[in-house]
């Protein structure tokens, strides 16, 4: 369980208040989507949240353990992978790096070795196991810092933009350890992304952030139903476009794409189509998906 209370940082003598006041409780299990544009501050939350960052007021508890007065407590609890920073050391082979890891989160030699070995051959890294990471190429060590973070089966994984560089197969790897870490162990999974296949794929509650504060902390369903007065709708109809409408037209079929805000005025374009006396082939509801929700809420005109 992640729990975080009005969490504030303002940087530097600018004052620019990068985290303001925010909460957030993340329960046990769940994997937890950070969305926001850049600069919105979720690099700075999760730096907080790790202990590489002193909050200008606010606290962060993990587990039960407050970072700032429980400092070792805390740190036991988590693995993380954050963005820009060398979590592992470079002149070290990724084994080294991962038995190093394994040991200082408390591992018998054997149970790191073999949890090592599982982690690098399903990221396909065994046969460069004894490389130093300094010669990796990006998503190379990006695979090794994903790996060091996951090495001791932490309670909590803070994933700061996990996927990013990483090839099809490997981003798929991860992808699926963390549905699996959170469904078999348990694992409270916190990842900031831009990649909103990945939220919408793996996480079930999101946050969105925006200059600083939360502007959705909702379940993934939930945002996406609350969005839904902005659904589209597809016609299909036999023929061509009818007039008034615009369409695609093929193999005799026209595809019309309707934008409504309310979903009653629907009826309203049938009854239009039916007074043509059109044939419908067809009525879809189209779902929004979780770019067209993120990009109207990142839009919305600020209140701050
Ligand atoms: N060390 C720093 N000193 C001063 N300002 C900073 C510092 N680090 C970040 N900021 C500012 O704080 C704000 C939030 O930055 P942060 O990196 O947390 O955003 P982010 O949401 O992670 O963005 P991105 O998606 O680009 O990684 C930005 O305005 C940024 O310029």
């Amino acid at each position: 369980m992640i729990e975080i209370d009005a969490l504030t940082k303002v940087y530097g003598s600018a004052q620019v208040r990068a985290v303001d006041e925010v909460s957030l409780h993340i329960p046990a299990g769940s994997v937890f989507g950070f969305l926001g544009p850049n600069g919105a501050g979720k690099t700075t939350t999760i730096k907080m949240m790790a202990g590489l960052l002193a909050p200008t007021s606010g606290q962060v508890r993990l587990g039960g353990f407050d970072v700032a007065r429980q400092r070792s407590a805390a740190m036991a609890q988590f693995g993380a992978v954050l963005e820009g920073s060398r979590n592992v050391y470079w002149s070290l082979s990724a084994w080294q790096n991962l038995m190093y890891f394994g040991r200082l989160k408390g591992l018998r030699k054997a149970q790191a070795g073999e949890r090592a070995g599982e982690l690098l051959t399903g990221l396909g890294l065994w046969d460069r196991r004894h490389d130093k990471v300094g010669g990796f190429s990006r998503g190379m060590q990006q695979k090794v810092a994903i790996a060091a973070a996951l090495i001791a089966d932490p309670p909590i994984v803070l994933l700061d933009e996990p996927t990013l560089g990483l090839d099809v197969e490997a981003t798929r790897t991860v992808k699926d350890w963390i549905a699996e870490l959170a469904r078999e162990l348990g694992t409270t999974i916190l990842l900031t992304t831009h990649q909103l296949d990945v939220v919408q794929e793996l996480c079930d509650r999101v946050a969105v952030m925006r200059q600083g504060r939360l502007v959705a902390d909702l379940p993934t369903r939930e945002l996406l139903a609350g969005f839904r007065e902005r659904d589209r709708y597809e016609i299909r109809v036999e023929g061509a476009a009818p007039p008034g409408f615009d369409g695609v037209t093929r193999d005799g079929v026209t595809t019309i794409s309707v934008r409504v805000s309310d979903p009653r005025e629907v009826y309203d374009v049938v009854e239009r189509l039916r007074v043509q006396e059109v044939v419908l082939e067809s009525l879809t509801q189209v779902q929004p998906d979780l770019e067209d929700v993120f990009l109207a809420l990142v839009r919305e005109p600020s209140h701050a």
